[in-house]
């Protein structure tokens, strides 16, 4: 089951709005239906986005050149930035987004001297690497957060919240991805996942995934988040991120602040997990990262009936935004940022990136 893939010019995206009860994929075969998917969370999930945006900037050259088959380069490379600026409204606050199509239209700027044919090409193998890339990225990510859990020496057990796994990537996955990591060690014991509402993606798919590879996971209520880490043993929380600032706040799905709060009331050590490309060092802190908010309807559904509300009476922020305080550290693809601050970040940027 991949949460995406290119097939001969269109984008098959797995659509995680039926998961768990429908296995179906979306066909994208122009820029404005990735566009949507990502908007409705059919594809879903930092990275994930990322590499679906490459594809639909993909799909946006593919287009330009079939439509008007004369453009010159430069008049290629003005539609093609064009398109960039209308995608990225899809979802503001995951950087992975903006992150991806700006690595495409940068590329394609640098071969402004080439026939629009050749552009078209270097940017659909780009975005190929881009997907290539992020498979190894989980891989290396999970291998560093394991070793430094497995410094704790015993089997353990891990909260995490939403879905930061193989269908929010390209790959394993990043908190899941360390989660599998230690299970393949043989050294987890079991898995609380919140169930994250109003979209549900701890229930529908994290349990989902987790199930699948046989990992012992129980599904919990965002509410008893607290009541599990009193009673539960619970060793650590590891969580994904859609946003990292220069000091290391870190913008995630909404109720991961609330999880980290309880966790540092508990003593329990929040790690977050997440590649380099979702840092965004032109943010000086959380304040500056931009919270996405969604319909009503996603809250005042409830049993498939809206309650009689108005919109307005309805808040409905997508992400809120962790203190890097409360972050012991953040595993990422190049190693373990521990103490998260804007020195530490500073520092492992110079001597990673
Ligand atoms: C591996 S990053 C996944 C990240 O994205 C999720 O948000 P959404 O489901 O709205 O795309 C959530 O914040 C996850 O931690």
């Amino acid at each position: 089951m991949d949460t995406l893939y290119w097939q001969k010019g269109s984008l098959q995206v797995l659509d995680q709005t039926v998961l768990p009860e429908k296995e179906v994929y979306r066909t994208c075969t122009a820029w404005q239906e990735v566009r949507d998917a990502i908007a409705v969370l059919a594809v879903r999930g930092a990275p994930a986005i990322g590499v679906a945006a490459a594809y639909g900037m993909v799909l946006a050259g593919k287009a330009l050149v079939r439509e008007r088959p004369s453009l010159t380069a430069a008049e290629f490379l003005q539609a093609f930035h064009a398109v960039g600026k209308q995608l990225e409204q899809a979802r503001p606050t995951a950087v992975n987004l903006h992150w991806a199509i700006a690595r495409l239209v940068s590329m394609a700027d640098t071969l402004s001297a080439q026939p629009v044919s050749c552009i078209v090409a270097a940017i659909e193998t780009e975005a190929c690497r881009i997907q290539a890339e992020d498979l190894e990225i989980n891989r290396a990510m999970s291998r560093f957060g394991a070793e430094e859990l497995l410094k704790q020496d015993k089997p353990l057990t891990i909260l995490t919240h939403c879905n930061a796994g193989a269908l929010a990537t390209a790959g394993i996955g990043t908190a899941l991805g360390v989660i599998r990591a230690l299970h393949a060690k043989g050294r987890l014991l079991r898995v609380y996942a919140d169930e994250t509402r109003p979209l549900l993606q701890g229930a529908r798919l994290t349990v989902t995934e987790l199930m699948a590879d046989h990992i012992p996971v129980t599904l919990i209520t965002d509410n008893m988040a607290a009541w599990v880490m009193k009673t539960k043993g619970v060793d650590a929380v590891i969580v994904g991120a859609d946003r990292i600032a220069a000091n290391g706040d870190t913008a995630n799905k909404i109720g991961t602040y609330g999880v980290s709060i309880l966790a540092k009331e508990h003593g329990i050590p929040f790690y977050v997990a997440a590649p380099l490309s979702t840092f965004d060092l032109t943010l000086a802190s959380g304040a500056d990262i931009p919270i996405e908010e969604r319909n009503a309807d996603e809250v005042r559904t409830v049993r498939g009936t809206p309650i009689a509300l108005p919109a307005t009476a309805v808040f409905n922020p997508a992400f809120d935004v962790t203190p890097h305080t409360h972050i012991q550290a953040v595993f990422t693809e190049k190693g373990v940022i521990r103490t998260p601050d804007t020195a530490h970040i500073d520092s492992f940027f110079r001597s990673h990136h």
